[in-house]
């Protein structure tokens, strides 16, 4: 038979599920389990949001938003907790750091605002529409929304207190990147001691298709787990309504 990870004080014997995953099944108490969606914003989802207009292929996003609203569903009646993050920074760009930072280098948002002057102040600038999270995955009463600056959202945020205040010991990861935010963010957790689960058909790459696998790779190998919409909707709606 294969062998299950028990996660938190499932491991103890307390009332859990078992996720099917790979490499393989993880046993976890759902009050200790936290789904965090990282940055379902216009910019990364939308078409006219960043990332199209940097020259990415956002095809595949629209289904990863229905994929999403089906899990946020299941979650919210199984009583796990929501954490939606936003990419993005101060209207003034202080928070995104000048030429002295990698940022300012490396984000291709930033770097189409240069080349684009006529975008420029409206790409990932809190307030705006960029910036927004899209329609499909509005948050409701007991979500909780957290800005980050930076690809990881354990990077300078309130992610690790939020989660360690409420118990919480493992995270299911969806959302936009697979390769950037989701994976970065997932890396950082498995170094703060958190369970990192990615459903895989719930997030979306940035690039040509193999920076998918490579990220499902790397999470199956080293850093967690890798599960789907079907079966996290499958074990967790197993859970009666309280
Ligand atoms: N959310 C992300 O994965 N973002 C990736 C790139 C960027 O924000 O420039």
């Amino acid at each position: 038979m294969e062998q299950c990870v028990a996660v938190g004080s499932a491991a103890a014997g307390a009332a859990a599920v078992t996720l099917p995953a790979r490499p393989e099944p993880i046993r976890v108490v759902p009050s200790e389990t936290a789904v965090v969606v990282i940055d379902m914003q216009n910019a990364y989802a939308s078409p006219g949001g960043y990332v199209d207009l940097a020259g990415f292929d956002i095809t595949g996003a629209a289904g990863t938003i229905s994929k999403i609203a089906q899990v946020l569903g299941v979650a919210r009646d199984a009583g796990i907790q929501i954490v939606y993050l936003q990419n993005g920074w101060d209207p003034d760009y202080r928070e995104a750091g000048g030429p002295g930072s990698p940022n300012w280098h490396k984000s291709n948002a930033l770097k189409t605002m240069r080349a684009r002057p006529d975008l420029s102040g409206q790409l990932l600038a809190r307030g705006g529409w960029d910036y927004a999270l899209v329609d499909g995955l509005a948050p409701v009463e007991g979500d909780i929304v957290l800005g980050k600056t930076r690809y990881s959202a354990f990077f300078n945020s309130q992610l690790d207190s939020v989660l360690r205040s409420r118990g919480i010991r493992m995270i299911v990861f969806v959302g936009i990147a697979t390769n950037v935010c989701v994976e970065s963010t997932l890396r950082d957790g498995f170094h703060l001691e958190y369970f990192g689960v990615m459903l895989e058909d719930a997030t979306h790459h940035l690039g040509p298709p193999a920076m998918q696998d490579a990220t499902v790779y790397n999470v199956e190998k080293f850093f967690g787990w890798v599960s789907t919409t079907a079966d996290f909707c499958g074990s967790f709606g197993q859970i009666p309504k309280e």
